[in-house]
């Protein structure tokens, strides 16, 4: 079934003056399964985080519908719009966006208290969480005290603990050297296998995008061309990705 469905996505950015006028996406189309994980990919410019922001309701000046778990997002209100990101999306940023004046724990708390959850299945939910991603350990530690890849999992953890219909992720791995990268993808890949949770990210990095099961070119706006990983094997995967980059551009050799 899908969980999210785009249709004719189209998005114009103005300056000043009528002619001033960029199309930054071009009719998109697109469908994402419950429990797929999916990166986006494309040359730079070409308009992935454009895309992504409209899908996670950031950017709300586009053509075209969106639709989550059978709702258009295109539709709500401003207000409608605020409660269901809150309660039906996560968002996993290439910064991390934690609060640096909480501790791990404490961070990946936070959507559950702001949406008034009771404190045992904050607790026990919470813990659950850091058990699963391997944080016991460093959860009273403050973002400051440990590694990139550690605040990573603690965002994601952060992004998850509402139990969202989606996850979107900017560059989750941009900041990140290898082994924490490869640390951050096992764990997109770990949630999506025993949560069923479906993840869209865009990426740069085909390293990252070699853990997805579908990887969406994207350039000059449009949707180019796609390919699915058919089976287990990531090598073999990210192989595909590097041909389909240097036919499209887009690798790492473009930031
Ligand atoms: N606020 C804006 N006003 C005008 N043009 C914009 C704005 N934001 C983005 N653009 C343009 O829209 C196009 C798509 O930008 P976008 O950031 O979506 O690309 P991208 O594929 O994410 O690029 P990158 O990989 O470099 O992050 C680019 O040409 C960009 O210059």
């Amino acid at each position: 079934m899908p969980i999210l469905e785009v249709e004719s996505l189209s998005k114009e950015y103005k300056g000043k003056g009528k002619m001033n006028v960029f199309q930054a996406l071009n009719g998109i189309n697109l469908s994402v399964d419950s429990g797929e994980l999916v990166a986006i990919m494309g040359p730079s410019g070409s308009g992935k985080t454009t895309l992504l922001n409209i899908l996670s309701g950031i950017d709300t000046e586009y053509s075209g519908v969106v639709r989550i778990a059978g709702t258009s997002i295109s539709e709500m209100s401003k207000n409608e719009l605020a409660l269901f990101r809150r309660q039906r999306m996560g968002f996993v940023f290439q910064d991390y966006n934690l609060l640096d004046s909480l501790t791990l724990r404490e961070n990946i708390m936070v959507p559950m208290v702001l949406d008034d959850q009771e404190v045992e299945d904050i607790n026990s939910r919470t813990d659950e969480t850091l058990s699963l991603f391997d944080l016991g350990e460093v959860k009273d530690k403050y973002p400051y005290m440990v590694s990139g890849g550690q605040q990573q999992r603690a965002a994601i953890s952060r992004a998850i603990i509402n139990g969202p219909e989606v996850i979107f992720a900017d560059e989750p791995t941009g900041n990140l050297d290898s082994k924490s990268s490869s640390t951050v993808m096992k764990t997109f890949a770990k949630l999506n296998a025993l949560k069923g949770a479906t993840i869209v990210m865009v990426t740069h990095d085909p390293f990252a995008a070699s853990y997805c099961n579908r990887v969406l070119f994207i350039k000059d706006g449009k949707m180019l061309l796609e390919i699915t990983r058919e089976n287990k094997e990531r090598r073999a995967f990210f192989d595909r990705i590097l041909e389909n980059l240097a036919f499209i551009g887009g690798g790492e050799d473009d930031l």
